[in-house]
Protein backbone atom coordinates (compact mmCIF):
# COMPACT_ATOMS: atom_id res chain seq x y z
CA UNK A 1 0.00 0.00 0.00
CA UNK A 2 1.93 3.07 -1.08
CA UNK A 3 0.52 6.67 -2.00
CA UNK A 4 1.51 7.07 -5.57
CA UNK A 5 1.47 11.04 -5.40
CA UNK A 6 4.16 13.06 -4.32
CA UNK A 7 4.22 14.74 -0.80
CA UNK A 8 3.81 13.44 2.77
CA UNK A 9 0.25 12.33 3.28
CA UNK A 10 -1.24 14.91 5.60
CA UNK A 11 -1.32 13.88 9.65
CA UNK A 12 -4.55 15.27 12.26
CA UNK A 13 -3.19 17.11 15.19
CA UNK A 14 -4.15 16.97 18.29
CA UNK A 15 -3.98 19.56 20.56
CA UNK A 16 -5.17 19.17 23.97
CA UNK A 17 -6.07 22.60 26.00
CA UNK A 18 -5.91 23.27 28.97
CA UNK A 19 -6.85 26.06 32.12
CA UNK A 20 -3.09 27.59 32.62
CA UNK A 21 -3.61 28.41 36.08
CA UNK A 22 -0.79 26.72 38.00
CA UNK A 23 -0.62 25.81 41.89
CA UNK A 24 -3.71 23.40 41.50
CA UNK A 25 -6.22 24.39 38.38
CA UNK A 26 -3.59 23.21 35.86
CA UNK A 27 -1.56 19.90 37.87
CA UNK A 28 -5.38 18.62 38.50
CA UNK A 29 -6.64 18.16 34.89
CA UNK A 30 -3.66 17.17 32.94
CA UNK A 31 -4.11 13.95 33.20
CA UNK A 32 -7.63 14.08 32.28
CA UNK A 33 -6.90 16.67 29.16
CA UNK A 34 -3.93 14.24 27.55
CA UNK A 35 -6.55 11.20 27.84
CA UNK A 36 -9.09 13.31 25.71
CA UNK A 37 -6.18 13.98 23.18
CA UNK A 38 -5.18 10.19 23.60
CA UNK A 39 -8.64 8.43 23.23
CA UNK A 40 -9.46 10.82 20.27
CA UNK A 41 -5.97 9.67 18.73
CA UNK A 42 -7.09 6.11 18.74
CA UNK A 43 -10.39 6.45 17.63
CA UNK A 44 -9.19 8.33 14.46
CA UNK A 45 -6.17 5.67 13.95
CA UNK A 46 -8.45 2.76 14.76
CA UNK A 47 -10.93 3.86 11.78
CA UNK A 48 -9.72 5.99 9.33
CA UNK A 49 -7.64 5.07 6.59
CA UNK A 50 -6.18 7.06 3.09
CA UNK A 51 -7.66 6.07 -0.30
CA UNK A 52 -3.68 4.29 -0.86
CA UNK A 53 -4.38 2.14 2.22
CA UNK A 54 -2.19 3.87 4.77
CA UNK A 55 -3.46 4.48 7.84
CA UNK A 56 -4.54 7.84 9.32
CA UNK A 57 -1.75 9.42 12.04
CA UNK A 58 -2.33 11.57 14.55
CA UNK A 59 0.51 13.98 16.14
CA UNK A 60 -0.66 14.94 19.58
CA UNK A 61 1.18 18.11 20.67
CA UNK A 62 4.02 17.56 23.50
CA UNK A 63 2.30 19.14 26.66
CA UNK A 64 -1.05 20.54 27.31
CA UNK A 65 -1.83 24.00 26.49
CA UNK A 66 -2.53 26.60 28.67
CA UNK A 67 -1.20 29.80 26.87
CA UNK A 68 -0.12 31.18 23.63
CA UNK A 69 3.90 29.90 24.21
CA UNK A 70 1.95 26.46 24.15
CA UNK A 71 0.21 27.08 21.29
CA UNK A 72 2.60 28.53 19.16
CA UNK A 73 4.91 25.49 20.31
CA UNK A 74 2.49 22.70 19.23
CA UNK A 75 1.93 24.98 16.29
CA UNK A 76 5.67 24.52 15.42
CA UNK A 77 5.45 20.69 15.97
CA UNK A 78 2.51 20.75 13.74
CA UNK A 79 4.48 22.68 10.93
CA UNK A 80 6.95 20.52 11.03
CA UNK A 81 5.15 17.05 11.12
CA UNK A 82 3.03 17.81 8.58
CA UNK A 83 -0.16 18.20 9.85
CA UNK A 84 -2.83 19.22 7.64
CA UNK A 85 -5.92 18.83 10.17
CA UNK A 86 -6.48 20.49 13.69
CA UNK A 87 -8.76 19.01 16.65
CA UNK A 88 -8.35 21.08 19.81
CA UNK A 89 -9.76 19.14 22.99
CA UNK A 90 -10.63 19.84 26.20
CA UNK A 91 -12.41 19.18 29.42
CA UNK A 92 -12.17 22.62 30.84
CA UNK A 93 -12.13 25.89 31.22
CA UNK A 94 -8.91 27.31 28.90
CA UNK A 95 -7.91 30.97 27.87
CA UNK A 96 -10.11 31.16 24.27
CA UNK A 97 -8.25 33.05 21.99
CA UNK A 98 -5.24 32.27 23.98
CA UNK A 99 -4.88 29.04 23.27
CA UNK A 100 -6.22 28.61 19.79
CA UNK A 101 -5.48 27.59 17.06
CA UNK A 102 -4.76 30.17 14.38
CA UNK A 103 -3.79 29.26 11.18
CA UNK A 104 -6.53 30.05 8.60
CA UNK A 105 -5.79 27.43 6.20
CA UNK A 106 -6.17 24.05 8.62
CA UNK A 107 -9.36 22.96 8.59
CA UNK A 108 -10.10 22.81 12.81
CA UNK A 109 -12.48 21.85 15.07
CA UNK A 110 -12.73 21.62 18.62
CA UNK A 111 -14.07 18.79 21.21
CA UNK A 112 -15.26 20.83 24.42
CA UNK A 113 -16.05 17.57 26.86
CA UNK A 114 -19.55 17.34 28.37
CA UNK A 115 -19.22 17.26 31.92
CA UNK A 116 -20.49 19.40 35.35
CA UNK A 117 -17.20 19.36 37.17
CA UNK A 118 -15.10 21.46 35.05
CA UNK A 119 -16.63 23.80 32.06
CA UNK A 120 -15.21 22.21 28.76
CA UNK A 121 -18.27 22.64 26.53
CA UNK A 122 -18.57 26.69 28.00
CA UNK A 123 -15.17 27.02 27.06
CA UNK A 124 -16.63 25.72 23.88
CA UNK A 125 -18.61 28.23 23.48
CA UNK A 126 -15.79 31.13 24.43
CA UNK A 127 -13.88 29.62 21.77
CA UNK A 128 -16.42 29.03 18.85
CA UNK A 129 -17.24 33.31 19.77
CA UNK A 130 -13.55 34.16 19.04
CA UNK A 131 -12.68 31.87 15.73
CA UNK A 132 -16.28 33.43 14.39
CA UNK A 133 -15.39 36.74 15.62
CA UNK A 134 -12.37 36.06 13.63
CA UNK A 135 -13.22 34.54 10.56
CA UNK A 136 -11.98 31.45 11.09
CA UNK A 137 -14.52 28.57 10.71
CA UNK A 138 -14.61 25.83 13.06
CA UNK A 139 -16.30 23.21 13.98
CA UNK A 140 -17.87 22.94 17.52
CA UNK A 141 -18.46 19.36 19.12
CA UNK A 142 -19.80 18.43 22.45
CA UNK A 143 -21.73 15.41 23.69
CA UNK A 144 -25.74 15.22 23.94
CA UNK A 145 -25.61 13.77 27.22
CA UNK A 146 -23.19 14.43 30.20
CA UNK A 147 -20.41 12.16 31.13
CA UNK A 148 -18.40 11.83 34.39
CA UNK A 149 -15.03 12.89 35.28
CA UNK A 150 -13.39 10.04 34.53
CA UNK A 151 -15.45 8.47 31.91
CA UNK A 152 -12.47 8.19 28.81
CA UNK A 153 -14.95 7.15 26.54
CA UNK A 154 -16.11 9.14 23.61
CA UNK A 155 -19.99 8.89 23.16
CA UNK A 156 -21.29 8.03 19.87
CA UNK A 157 -22.62 11.16 18.55
CA UNK A 158 -19.08 12.69 19.37
CA UNK A 159 -17.44 9.76 17.55
CA UNK A 160 -19.17 10.66 14.81
CA UNK A 161 -18.97 14.34 14.43
CA UNK A 162 -15.11 13.73 14.99
CA UNK A 163 -14.81 11.08 12.08
CA UNK A 164 -16.85 13.15 9.91
CA UNK A 165 -15.12 16.39 10.81
CA UNK A 166 -11.42 14.88 10.21
CA UNK A 167 -12.37 12.41 7.11
CA UNK A 168 -13.60 15.58 5.06
CA UNK A 169 -10.35 18.04 6.40
CA UNK A 170 -8.53 15.25 5.40
CA UNK A 171 -9.94 15.44 1.65
CA UNK A 172 -9.47 18.65 1.71
CA UNK A 173 -5.75 18.34 2.90
CA UNK A 174 -5.15 15.75 0.48
CA UNK A 175 -6.15 17.58 -2.81
CA UNK A 176 -3.94 20.59 -1.57
CA UNK A 177 -1.03 20.63 -4.02
CA UNK A 178 -1.89 17.96 -6.21
CA UNK A 179 -3.06 18.52 -9.78
CA UNK A 180 -6.23 18.21 -12.27
CA UNK A 181 -4.57 16.66 -15.52
CA UNK A 182 -6.28 18.12 -18.24
CA UNK A 183 -5.28 15.81 -21.51
CA UNK A 184 -6.64 17.56 -24.24
CA UNK A 185 -9.44 20.31 -23.50
CA UNK A 186 -13.10 21.04 -24.08
CA UNK A 187 -14.93 18.22 -25.26
CA UNK A 188 -17.70 19.34 -27.64
CA UNK A 189 -18.92 22.35 -26.00
CA UNK A 190 -18.86 20.66 -22.56
CA UNK A 191 -18.86 23.84 -20.02
CA UNK A 192 -17.48 21.37 -17.45
CA UNK A 193 -14.09 20.56 -19.94
CA UNK A 194 -13.23 24.41 -20.25
CA UNK A 195 -11.00 23.59 -16.97
CA UNK A 196 -11.14 26.56 -14.99
CA UNK A 197 -8.05 27.17 -13.35
CA UNK A 198 -9.08 29.60 -11.40
CA UNK A 199 -11.19 27.28 -9.36
CA UNK A 200 -9.29 25.07 -8.60
CA UNK A 201 -6.52 26.70 -7.47
CA UNK A 202 -9.06 29.14 -5.09
CA UNK A 203 -11.33 26.25 -3.86
CA UNK A 204 -9.52 23.04 -4.04
CA UNK A 205 -6.08 25.35 -3.44
CA UNK A 206 -4.90 22.40 -6.97
CA UNK A 207 -2.99 22.97 -9.83
CA UNK A 208 -4.25 22.38 -13.18
CA UNK A 209 -2.04 20.80 -15.78
CA UNK A 210 -2.36 20.86 -19.42
CA UNK A 211 -1.15 18.10 -21.87
CA UNK A 212 -2.54 18.34 -25.30
CA UNK A 213 -3.68 14.89 -26.90
CA UNK A 214 -0.88 14.19 -29.22
CA UNK A 215 1.23 13.46 -26.40
CA UNK A 216 0.05 9.85 -26.24
CA UNK A 217 0.39 10.10 -29.86
CA UNK A 218 4.06 10.94 -29.21
CA UNK A 219 4.67 8.72 -26.89
CA UNK A 220 3.31 5.74 -28.67
CA UNK A 221 5.96 6.27 -31.78
CA UNK A 222 8.45 7.23 -29.95
CA UNK A 223 7.84 4.17 -27.63
CA UNK A 224 7.56 5.80 -24.52
CA UNK A 225 5.24 3.20 -22.31
CA UNK A 226 7.03 0.21 -20.70
CA UNK A 227 7.15 -2.28 -23.01
CA UNK A 228 7.00 -4.87 -20.43
CA UNK A 229 4.18 -3.95 -18.69
CA UNK A 230 2.37 -3.55 -22.58
CA UNK A 231 2.82 -7.08 -23.16
CA UNK A 232 1.83 -8.32 -20.00
CA UNK A 233 -1.60 -5.90 -20.55
CA UNK A 234 -2.29 -7.18 -23.53
CA UNK A 235 -2.15 -10.57 -22.78
CA UNK A 236 -4.45 -9.96 -19.51
CA UNK A 237 -6.78 -7.84 -21.74
CA UNK A 238 -6.90 -10.91 -23.95
CA UNK A 239 -7.79 -13.05 -21.00
CA UNK A 240 -9.73 -11.39 -18.99
CA UNK A 241 -11.96 -8.43 -21.22
CA UNK A 242 -14.43 -10.07 -23.10
CA UNK A 243 -15.44 -8.76 -26.65
CA UNK A 244 -19.06 -7.91 -27.26
CA UNK A 245 -21.73 -7.56 -29.60
CA UNK A 246 -20.63 -5.23 -32.65
CA UNK A 247 -23.76 -3.25 -33.14
CA UNK A 248 -22.89 -1.57 -36.00
CA UNK A 249 -24.32 -1.79 -39.37
CA UNK A 250 -22.81 -4.89 -41.33
CA UNK A 251 -21.30 -3.06 -44.02
CA UNK A 252 -19.64 -0.56 -41.58
CA UNK A 253 -18.17 -2.92 -39.07
CA UNK A 254 -14.52 -2.65 -39.14
CA UNK A 255 -11.88 -5.71 -40.28
CA UNK A 256 -10.55 -8.16 -37.31
CA UNK A 257 -7.46 -6.54 -38.30
CA UNK A 258 -8.46 -3.20 -37.68
CA UNK A 259 -9.90 -4.43 -34.18
CA UNK A 260 -7.01 -6.10 -33.07
CA UNK A 261 -4.82 -2.81 -33.67
CA UNK A 262 -7.60 -0.53 -31.59
CA UNK A 263 -7.19 -3.21 -28.95
CA UNK A 264 -3.04 -2.55 -28.90
CA UNK A 265 -3.99 1.22 -29.38
CA UNK A 266 -6.47 1.74 -26.24
CA UNK A 267 -4.22 -0.69 -24.13
CA UNK A 268 -1.16 1.58 -25.02
CA UNK A 269 -3.15 4.47 -24.10
CA UNK A 270 -3.88 3.44 -20.60
CA UNK A 271 -0.50 3.23 -19.79
CA UNK A 272 0.45 6.59 -21.55
CA UNK A 273 -2.55 8.26 -19.50
CA UNK A 274 -1.93 6.64 -16.67
CA UNK A 275 2.00 7.67 -16.71
CA UNK A 276 1.21 11.06 -17.37
CA UNK A 277 -0.85 11.32 -13.94
CA UNK A 278 1.68 9.85 -11.74
CA UNK A 279 4.57 9.19 -13.34
CA UNK A 280 6.42 5.83 -14.08
CA UNK A 281 10.42 5.35 -12.62
CA UNK A 282 10.84 3.03 -15.86
CA UNK A 283 10.48 5.37 -18.32
CA UNK A 284 13.45 7.00 -16.51
CA UNK A 285 15.65 3.85 -16.98
CA UNK A 286 14.94 3.90 -20.48
CA UNK A 287 16.12 7.19 -20.84
CA UNK A 288 12.88 9.36 -20.66
CA UNK A 289 13.81 11.27 -17.10
CA UNK A 290 11.03 13.76 -17.89
CA UNK A 291 8.00 11.94 -19.07
CA UNK A 292 9.26 9.57 -15.97
CA UNK A 293 7.79 12.23 -13.40
CA UNK A 294 4.35 12.67 -14.62
CA UNK A 295 2.46 15.55 -13.26
CA UNK A 296 1.24 14.79 -9.65
CA UNK A 297 -2.35 14.22 -10.82
CA UNK A 298 -4.91 13.30 -7.87
CA UNK A 299 -7.66 13.48 -10.71
CA UNK A 300 -7.66 14.19 -14.57
CA UNK A 301 -9.75 13.93 -17.25
CA UNK A 302 -9.22 13.05 -21.23
CA UNK A 303 -11.22 15.12 -23.89
CA UNK A 304 -11.70 12.59 -26.01
CA UNK A 305 -14.34 13.89 -28.76
CA UNK A 306 -14.19 14.82 -30.80
CA UNK A 307 -11.07 15.68 -32.67
CA UNK A 308 -8.88 12.25 -30.97
CA UNK A 309 -11.95 10.14 -31.26
CA UNK A 310 -12.97 11.35 -34.86
CA UNK A 311 -9.00 10.23 -35.34
CA UNK A 312 -7.78 7.59 -33.09
CA UNK A 313 -10.33 4.72 -30.87
CA UNK A 314 -11.78 6.74 -27.99
CA UNK A 315 -10.77 5.90 -24.34
CA UNK A 316 -13.53 4.28 -22.95
CA UNK A 317 -11.33 1.42 -22.37
CA UNK A 318 -8.72 3.32 -20.93
CA UNK A 319 -11.21 5.33 -18.59
CA UNK A 320 -12.90 2.30 -17.21
CA UNK A 321 -9.54 0.49 -15.92
CA UNK A 322 -8.30 3.65 -14.33
CA UNK A 323 -11.52 3.94 -12.71
CA UNK A 324 -11.55 0.44 -11.44
CA UNK A 325 -9.79 -1.00 -8.50
CA UNK A 326 -7.75 -3.90 -10.59
CA UNK A 327 -5.47 -4.26 -13.69
CA UNK A 328 -3.03 -6.43 -15.36
CA UNK A 329 -0.82 -5.53 -11.83
CA UNK A 330 -3.45 -7.09 -9.78
CA UNK A 331 -6.14 -5.11 -7.11
CA UNK A 332 -4.88 -0.79 -6.48
CA UNK A 333 -6.16 1.79 -5.74
CA UNK A 334 -9.01 3.50 -8.83
CA UNK A 335 -7.59 6.55 -10.25
CA UNK A 336 -10.61 9.13 -10.37
CA UNK A 337 -10.46 10.01 -14.69
CA UNK A 338 -13.32 11.50 -16.28
CA UNK A 339 -14.26 11.13 -19.50
CA UNK A 340 -15.24 14.03 -21.77
CA UNK A 341 -12.67 16.07 -19.69
CA UNK A 342 -15.20 16.87 -17.22
CA UNK A 343 -13.48 18.77 -14.54
CA UNK A 344 -16.83 19.02 -12.61
CA UNK A 345 -17.16 15.57 -12.82
CA UNK A 346 -13.88 14.77 -11.48
CA UNK A 347 -14.01 17.04 -8.61
CA UNK A 348 -17.31 15.48 -7.00
CA UNK A 349 -15.96 12.43 -7.77
CA UNK A 350 -12.41 13.20 -6.40
CA UNK A 351 -14.46 14.03 -3.44
CA UNK A 352 -16.55 10.55 -3.13
CA UNK A 353 -12.86 8.59 -3.59
CA UNK A 354 -11.27 10.20 -0.87
CA UNK A 355 -14.26 10.79 1.15
CA UNK A 356 -14.73 6.77 1.34
CA UNK A 357 -11.50 5.05 -0.60
CA UNK A 358 -13.49 3.32 -2.92
CA UNK A 359 -13.69 3.65 -7.10
CA UNK A 360 -16.10 6.20 -8.83
CA UNK A 361 -19.15 6.08 -11.29
CA UNK A 362 -19.08 8.69 -13.77
CA UNK A 363 -22.42 8.78 -16.19
CA UNK A 364 -24.69 10.92 -17.83
CA UNK A 365 -27.48 11.82 -16.29
CA UNK A 366 -29.48 10.48 -19.91
CA UNK A 367 -33.42 9.63 -19.14
CA UNK A 368 -35.75 10.32 -16.37
CA UNK A 369 -38.53 7.39 -17.46
CA UNK A 370 -41.49 7.53 -15.56
CA UNK A 371 -43.81 4.74 -14.69
CA UNK A 372 -45.85 5.55 -17.35
CA UNK A 373 -43.43 5.39 -20.17
CA UNK A 374 -41.69 2.37 -19.16
CA UNK A 375 -45.35 0.60 -19.49
CA UNK A 376 -45.65 2.36 -22.71
CA UNK A 377 -43.01 1.07 -24.24
CA UNK A 378 -42.23 -2.20 -22.37
CA UNK A 379 -46.23 -3.04 -21.31
CA UNK A 380 -45.13 -3.76 -18.00
CA UNK A 381 -45.24 -1.69 -14.23
CA UNK A 382 -42.41 -0.41 -12.37
CA UNK A 383 -42.17 -2.25 -9.20
CA UNK A 384 -40.27 -1.80 -5.64
CA UNK A 385 -38.32 0.81 -5.27
CA UNK A 386 -38.16 1.86 -8.83
CA UNK A 387 -42.11 2.23 -8.96
CA UNK A 388 -42.16 5.99 -9.02
CA UNK A 389 -39.55 6.07 -11.83
CA UNK A 390 -36.20 5.76 -12.36
CA UNK A 391 -32.80 7.68 -13.65
CA UNK A 392 -30.73 6.16 -16.48
CA UNK A 393 -27.21 6.45 -15.70
CA UNK A 394 -25.06 5.20 -18.93
CA UNK A 395 -22.02 6.95 -20.62
CA UNK A 396 -19.66 5.55 -22.83
CA UNK A 397 -16.29 5.50 -20.73
CA UNK A 398 -15.35 6.41 -17.10
CA UNK A 399 -17.41 4.24 -15.11
CA UNK A 400 -15.66 2.04 -12.63
CA UNK A 401 -16.49 -1.62 -13.31
CA UNK A 402 -16.73 -1.95 -9.44
CA UNK A 403 -20.27 -0.65 -10.67
CA UNK A 404 -21.14 -3.99 -12.01
CA UNK A 405 -22.06 -4.72 -8.47
CA UNK A 406 -19.99 -8.06 -8.45
CA UNK A 407 -18.42 -6.82 -5.21
CA UNK A 408 -19.85 -8.63 -2.16
CA UNK A 409 -20.13 -8.04 1.71
CA UNK A 410 -19.60 -10.66 4.34
CA UNK A 411 -23.14 -10.87 3.77
CA UNK A 412 -23.22 -11.11 0.51
CA UNK A 413 -24.92 -7.86 -0.18
CA UNK A 414 -23.01 -5.81 -3.09
CA UNK A 415 -21.07 -3.21 -2.28
CA UNK A 416 -18.14 -1.14 -3.92
CA UNK A 417 -15.02 -1.74 -1.45
CA UNK A 418 -11.77 -0.11 -1.09
CA UNK A 419 -9.57 -1.70 -3.15
CA UNK A 420 -7.60 -3.33 -0.05
CA UNK A 421 -10.98 -5.32 0.93
CA UNK A 422 -11.21 -6.75 -2.65
CA UNK A 423 -11.05 -10.02 -3.19
CA UNK A 424 -9.47 -11.41 -6.62
CA UNK A 425 -12.72 -13.15 -6.47
CA UNK A 426 -14.41 -9.78 -6.52
CA UNK A 427 -12.61 -8.35 -9.16
CA UNK A 428 -13.08 -11.45 -11.48
CA UNK A 429 -16.53 -11.22 -11.57
CA UNK A 430 -16.18 -7.37 -11.72
CA UNK A 431 -14.96 -8.47 -14.95
CA UNK A 432 -16.58 -11.47 -16.11
CA UNK A 433 -19.75 -9.25 -15.84
CA UNK A 434 -18.42 -6.65 -18.26
CA UNK A 435 -18.43 -7.08 -22.35
CA UNK A 436 -16.43 -4.64 -24.15
CA UNK A 437 -18.28 -3.78 -27.33
CA UNK A 438 -16.44 -2.15 -30.53
CA UNK A 439 -17.78 1.68 -30.23
CA UNK A 440 -20.69 3.20 -32.38
CA UNK A 441 -19.17 4.28 -35.49
CA UNK A 442 -21.29 6.84 -35.46
CA UNK A 443 -20.43 8.67 -32.80
CA UNK A 444 -17.04 7.54 -32.89
CA UNK A 445 -15.55 7.39 -35.95
CA UNK A 446 -11.70 6.28 -34.15
CA UNK A 447 -13.13 2.95 -32.86
CA UNK A 448 -12.27 1.69 -29.58
CA UNK A 449 -14.40 -0.40 -26.86
CA UNK A 450 -16.81 0.39 -24.64
CA UNK A 451 -17.31 -1.04 -21.41
CA UNK A 452 -21.26 -2.81 -21.71
CA UNK A 453 -22.75 -3.88 -18.06
CA UNK A 454 -25.09 -3.48 -15.84
CA UNK A 455 -25.29 -2.51 -12.33
CA UNK A 456 -27.36 -5.91 -11.41
CA UNK A 457 -27.84 -5.03 -7.56
CA UNK A 458 -29.21 -2.71 -4.85
CA UNK A 459 -26.93 -0.26 -3.72
CA UNK A 460 -27.21 3.16 -1.81
CA UNK A 461 -25.43 5.24 -3.47
CA UNK A 462 -25.00 9.15 -3.44
CA UNK A 463 -24.86 11.48 -6.98
CA UNK A 464 -22.97 14.26 -6.66
CA UNK A 465 -21.92 17.50 -9.13
CA UNK A 466 -20.30 20.31 -8.62
CA UNK A 467 -21.67 23.40 -11.12
CA UNK A 468 -19.96 26.68 -11.72
CA UNK A 469 -22.07 29.31 -11.81
CA UNK A 470 -21.34 33.03 -13.15
CA UNK A 471 -21.77 35.56 -10.39
CA UNK A 472 -21.73 32.74 -7.79
CA UNK A 473 -19.08 30.80 -7.78
CA UNK A 474 -19.03 26.80 -7.48
CA UNK A 475 -22.33 24.99 -6.26
CA UNK A 476 -22.85 21.52 -5.08
CA UNK A 477 -25.79 19.28 -5.55
CA UNK A 478 -26.18 16.00 -3.90
CA UNK A 479 -28.56 13.22 -4.19
CA UNK A 480 -28.50 10.19 -2.14
CA UNK A 481 -30.49 7.18 -3.64
CA UNK A 482 -30.13 3.47 -4.19
CA UNK A 483 -29.10 1.34 -7.96
CA UNK A 484 -31.76 -0.61 -8.52
CA UNK A 485 -32.37 -3.82 -11.13
CA UNK A 486 -34.84 -3.85 -13.15
CA UNK A 487 -36.16 -7.06 -14.43
CA UNK A 488 -34.27 -8.16 -17.21
CA UNK A 489 -37.06 -7.99 -20.04
CA UNK A 490 -37.34 -4.50 -19.01
CA UNK A 491 -33.85 -3.52 -18.71
CA UNK A 492 -33.05 -4.97 -22.11
CA UNK A 493 -36.35 -2.96 -24.13
CA UNK A 494 -34.97 0.27 -22.27
CA UNK A 495 -31.03 -0.11 -22.90
CA UNK A 496 -31.28 -1.05 -25.96
CA UNK A 497 -33.13 1.83 -27.49
CA UNK A 498 -30.34 3.90 -25.78
CA UNK A 499 -27.17 2.42 -26.21
CA UNK A 500 -26.52 -1.05 -26.51
CA UNK A 501 -22.79 -0.59 -26.16
CA UNK A 502 -22.42 1.07 -22.89
CA UNK A 503 -22.73 0.65 -18.95
CA UNK A 504 -26.18 1.25 -17.53
CA UNK A 505 -26.71 2.46 -14.00
CA UNK A 506 -31.02 2.84 -12.95
CA UNK A 507 -30.65 4.78 -10.07
CA UNK A 508 -33.61 6.17 -7.57
CA UNK A 509 -33.08 9.17 -5.83
CA UNK A 510 -35.03 9.41 -2.15
CA UNK A 511 -37.51 11.69 -2.49
CA UNK A 512 -38.94 13.97 0.02
CA UNK A 513 -41.85 15.19 -1.55
CA UNK A 514 -40.09 18.90 -1.36
CA UNK A 515 -38.80 20.86 -3.85
CA UNK A 516 -36.06 19.25 -6.43
CA UNK A 517 -36.59 16.16 -4.18
CA UNK A 518 -40.62 16.14 -4.91
CA UNK A 519 -40.27 13.39 -7.02
CA UNK A 520 -38.21 11.69 -9.06
CA UNK A 521 -38.72 13.70 -12.33
CA UNK A 522 -37.60 16.64 -10.19
CA UNK A 523 -34.37 15.35 -9.06
CA UNK A 524 -33.38 14.77 -13.05
CA UNK A 525 -35.41 18.14 -13.73
CA UNK A 526 -32.69 20.17 -11.54
CA UNK A 527 -29.58 18.41 -11.72
CA UNK A 528 -26.99 21.13 -12.93
CA UNK A 529 -25.41 19.78 -15.95
CA UNK A 530 -25.25 16.60 -17.97
CA UNK A 531 -22.84 14.68 -15.81
CA UNK A 532 -23.33 13.02 -12.22
CA UNK A 533 -20.46 11.70 -10.59
CA UNK A 534 -21.72 8.59 -8.04
CA UNK A 535 -20.49 7.13 -5.17
CA UNK A 536 -21.31 4.14 -3.24
CA UNK A 537 -22.81 4.75 0.21
CA UNK A 538 -24.76 7.68 1.66
CA UNK A 539 -22.11 10.23 1.61
CA UNK A 540 -24.52 13.03 1.37
CA UNK A 541 -23.50 14.44 5.00
CA UNK A 542 -19.86 13.79 4.44
CA UNK A 543 -19.93 16.21 1.26
CA UNK A 544 -21.92 18.84 2.95
CA UNK A 545 -19.11 18.92 5.85
CA UNK A 546 -16.46 18.82 3.07
CA UNK A 547 -18.09 21.21 0.92
CA UNK A 548 -18.39 23.73 4.09
CA UNK A 549 -14.40 23.34 4.30
CA UNK A 550 -14.24 24.64 0.79
CA UNK A 551 -16.81 27.23 1.07
CA UNK A 552 -18.65 25.57 -1.56
CA UNK A 553 -22.37 26.00 -0.78
CA UNK A 554 -24.76 23.23 -1.49
CA UNK A 555 -27.43 23.85 -3.79
CA UNK A 556 -29.81 20.74 -3.37
CA UNK A 557 -29.54 17.87 -1.01
CA UNK A 558 -31.79 14.89 0.22
CA UNK A 559 -29.65 15.03 3.97
CA UNK A 560 -31.57 14.59 7.03
CA UNK A 561 -31.12 17.75 9.30
CA UNK A 562 -29.52 16.61 11.71
CA UNK A 563 -26.95 15.27 9.93
CA UNK A 564 -25.70 18.13 8.80
CA UNK A 565 -22.65 19.47 10.30
CA UNK A 566 -20.79 22.73 9.40
CA UNK A 567 -18.18 24.95 11.41
CA UNK A 568 -20.45 26.31 14.21
CA UNK A 569 -19.97 30.63 12.72
CA UNK A 570 -22.18 29.08 10.18
CA UNK A 571 -25.78 29.58 13.44
CA UNK A 572 -24.72 32.91 12.92
CA UNK A 573 -25.87 33.29 9.63
CA UNK A 574 -29.58 32.53 10.15
CA UNK A 575 -31.63 29.86 10.99
CA UNK A 576 -32.77 29.05 7.25
CA UNK A 577 -29.72 26.58 6.75
CA UNK A 578 -29.54 26.46 2.75
CA UNK A 579 -29.25 30.43 2.83
CA UNK A 580 -27.36 30.39 5.99
CA UNK A 581 -24.67 28.22 3.96
CA UNK A 582 -24.80 30.90 0.78
CA UNK A 583 -23.61 33.72 2.79
CA UNK A 584 -21.66 31.83 5.45
CA UNK A 585 -19.77 30.99 2.11
CA UNK A 586 -19.86 34.02 0.54
CA UNK A 587 -18.57 35.65 3.15
CA UNK A 588 -15.29 33.36 3.76
CA UNK A 589 -14.88 33.07 -0.06
CA UNK A 590 -12.99 30.18 -1.42
CA UNK A 591 -10.33 28.67 1.42
CA UNK A 592 -7.42 29.71 -0.62
CA UNK A 593 -8.83 32.63 -2.57
C1 LIG B 1 -21.26 9.74 -27.84
C2 LIG B 1 -21.86 10.98 -27.35
O1 LIG B 1 -21.18 12.06 -27.93
C3 LIG B 1 -21.80 11.07 -25.83
O2 LIG B 1 -20.50 11.06 -25.44
C4 LIG B 1 -22.60 12.21 -25.32
O3 LIG B 1 -23.92 11.87 -25.30
C5 LIG B 1 -22.23 12.54 -23.91
O4 LIG B 1 -21.84 11.70 -23.18
C6 LIG B 1 -22.41 13.95 -23.48
O5 LIG B 1 -22.04 14.12 -22.18
MN1 LIG C 1 -21.18 12.38 -21.25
Amino acid sequence: MKNRLIGRLPKVGIRPVIDGRERGVRESLEVQTMNMAKAAAKLIEENLRFPSGEKVECVIADTTIGGVADAARCADKFNREGVGVSLTVTPCWCYGTEVMDSDPLIPKAVWGFNGTERPGAVYLAAALAGYTQKGLPAFGIYGRDVQDADDTTIPQDVQTKILRFIKAALASAQMKGKSYLSIGYTSMGIAGSMVDANFFQEYLGMRTEFVESVELIRRMEEGIYDKEEYQKALAWVKENCQEGDDWNAADKQSSRERKDWEWEIVVKMTLICRDLMIGNPKLAEMGFGEESKGHNAITGGFQGQRQWTDYYPNADFTEAILNSSFDWNGIREAFVFATENDSLNAVPMLFGHLLTNTAQIFSDVRTFWSPEAVKRVTGKELTGLAKDGIIHLINSGSTTLDATAQQKDANGNPVMKPYWEVTEEDAKACLDNTSWCPADLGYFRGGGYSSQFKTSGQMPVTMSRVNLVKGLGPVLQIAEGWTVELPEDIHKTLDVRTNPTWPTTWFVPRVTGKGAFKDVYEVMANWGANHGAISFGHIGADLITLASILRIPVSMHNVDEKDIFRPSAWASFGSEKEAADYKACQTYGPLFG
